[in-house]
């Protein structure tokens, strides 16, 4: 069968982007979402969000929950100090053997330690299986449905900590209301809408939520 559209957008990164240069294959990426055929990485509006966040936390633990094409491993991990321990999981064994290949292009593949998984199973497993305490952020940009489920699954596991910074997509599309509404009501956090438009013209933003501890 001929390709997939990941796998176009792989081969686009490695003819276009310079090998071990994290800012010019997040740039390509980009430039084939925009010129070619979009895809649901968190692109350059909202990354640039997503950059502020991680440099005004410098977080030295962090975990993300749906790895997807490596984009915003990519973008995130090039902004982390060297020693910093950083977890993406994906579900999707054809999307994430794409991710090990743009990570490994951009030259931080033994920076990110990449989990083929249900975000379910895995989070009760990061402590004894990673040798993680807890983290100082987490990117939360898998399925809508399962974002409440696992921000409760962290507490509960004992994986956020006093002024943890939790970040979600997509709060407005495709939506997590019931996400949304929790974190804003439940009293364990302070958390801010942030605005971002999807490909530079649907509505959407993500939630930036500290935990209180
Ligand atoms: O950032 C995202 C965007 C979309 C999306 C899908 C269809 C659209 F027409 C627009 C946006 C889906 C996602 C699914 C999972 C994680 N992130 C997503
Ligand atoms: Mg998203």
């Amino acid at each position: 069968s001929d390709m997939s559209k990941e796998r176009r957008v792989l081969q686009y990164v490695l003819q276009t982007a310079s090998r071990g240069d994290p800012d010019s294959v997040l740039a390509a990426v980009d430039k084939y979402g925009r010129e070619k055929e979009w895809n649901m990485s968190v692109g350059d509006e909202k990354g640039a969000i997503l950059d502020r966040f991680v440099k005004e936390r410098a977080p030295q633990t962090m975990l993300e929950l749906g790895t997807y094409m490596g984009y915003s491993a990519v973008r995130m991990v090039r902004l982390l100090p060297q020693g910093a321990k950083f977890i993406t999981v994906e579900v999707n064994q054809d999307n994430a053997a794409v991710a090990k290949e743009i990570i490994a292009f951009a030259g931080l593949q033994d920076r990110i330690i990449q989990v083929l998984a249900e975000t379910a199973e895995v989070i009760p497993q990061l402590k004894s299986k990673f040798n993680v305490e807890s983290f100082d952020m987490v990117f939360i940009d898998h399925w809508k449905d399962f974002y409440l489920r696992d921000i409760k699954l962290l507490e509960q596991n004992k994986l956020l900590r006093k002024g943890t910074v939790v970040v979600a997509d997509n709060i407005i599309f495709p939506g997590a209301p019931d996400y949304a509404d929790y974190v804003r009501t439940c009293g364990k956090y302070e958390s801010t809408f942030h605005e971002g438009k999807i490909n530079g013209k649907k509505p959407d933003g993500m939630e930036k939520s500290v935990y209180r501890g």
